[in-house]
């Protein structure tokens, strides 16, 4: 069958986009692994589909799938790139979109500018959440990786995140560190695994190494994680401009019970088709 997509990118995090509300596909994981290979498919870091919600409440779902083929409960980068999707495609009209994930429920507000704002929610912090193994809630945890002891933050976005204070992003153990954190035994739903640099109160560089994908040129849901971590670490204070390699995003917090939000940019490259064996 011959199957509709566009191209995205949101600061070089790339995506397959595929609308499932007018089209109809099942995309079976071999499928998406396939699709993923930037040699013998598409190339991308992600997989969104945009279908119809299951809540009347919401505009649509958004479901997210890595390279590796496996689903997962969000993507930042992504869900500014599914605003400006849903709108070019005249799936909606609103300038507030709301989307169910299956890790919880997203606000996305295209801007004037063209950047879009994305409200991701309250941070949680708690092990059981992202999930992680450990006794209880801290700020910073011990972790045996790969013969270190390394000191990490955790909080889940929805999807979970690892955070590892370095003093120069451009020399961290990315490539060595980044395997062994994502799979380490005591994340049991693995662990995207982010490397911050703290700049300024107001500013951090930032690289992810992405659970089933890999090191990304960005990582919307490792910046706001990075950024929810130093502001409760007392180490940033809100607004943070994080500095990725593939841009820069705003992430803005209060801390506590209040919802963090995620401003950027989201590109649409190509429209292309496909036929699904
Ligand atoms: N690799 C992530 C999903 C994509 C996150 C990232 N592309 C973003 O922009 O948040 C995970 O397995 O939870």
């Amino acid at each position: 069958m011959l199957l509709h997509f566009t191209k995205m990118h949101g600061l070089g995090n790339d995506f397959m986009v595929v609308d499932l509300v007018t089209q109809r596909a099942r995309l079976e994981e071999a499928q998406i692994r396939r699709l993923a290979d930037r040699r013998f498919g598409i190339g991308f870091d992600q997989l969104l589909i945009v279908e119809p919600p299951r809540d009347p409440d919401m505009d649509f779902r958004y479901r997210i799938f890595n390279a590796d083929g496996s689903e997962v409960e969000n993507c930042g980068n992504g869900a500014r790139c599914f605003a400006r999707f849903v709108r070019d495609q005249r799936l909606t009209h609103k300038h507030e979109i709301h989307v169910e994930t299956a890790g919880g429920p997203l606000t996305l507000r295209v801007e004037d500018d063209g950047q879009v704002r994305v409200d991701m929610g309250v941070p949680r912090f708690a092990p059981e959440a992202l999930p992680f193994d450990a006794a209880e809630d801290r700020l910073r945890h011990a972790l045996e990786v790969a013969g270190e002891r390394l000191e990490i933050g955790v909080v889940s976005l929805g999807n979970p995140h690892a955070v590892l204070r370095v003093e120069d992003v451009d020399t961290a153990p990315v490539a060595r560190l980044g395997p062994a954190i994502e799979a380490h035994p005591r994340f049991p739903r693995r662990v995207n695994a982010g490397f911050m640099q703290i700049v300024s109160p107001h500013e951090i560089r930032l690289r992810v190494y992405e659970r089933g994908s890999g090191e990304t040129l960005a990582c919307g849901t490792g910046a706001c994680a990075a950024v929810a971590c130093g502001i409760r670490q007392g180490l940033l204070e809100s607004p943070v401009t994080v500095h990725l390699p593939g841009g820069d995003l705003r992430i803005e917090w209060a801390g506590g019970e209040a919802h963090l939000t995620m401003t950027g940019p989201a590109v649409r490259v190509f429209d292309g088709r496909i036929v699904l064996s």
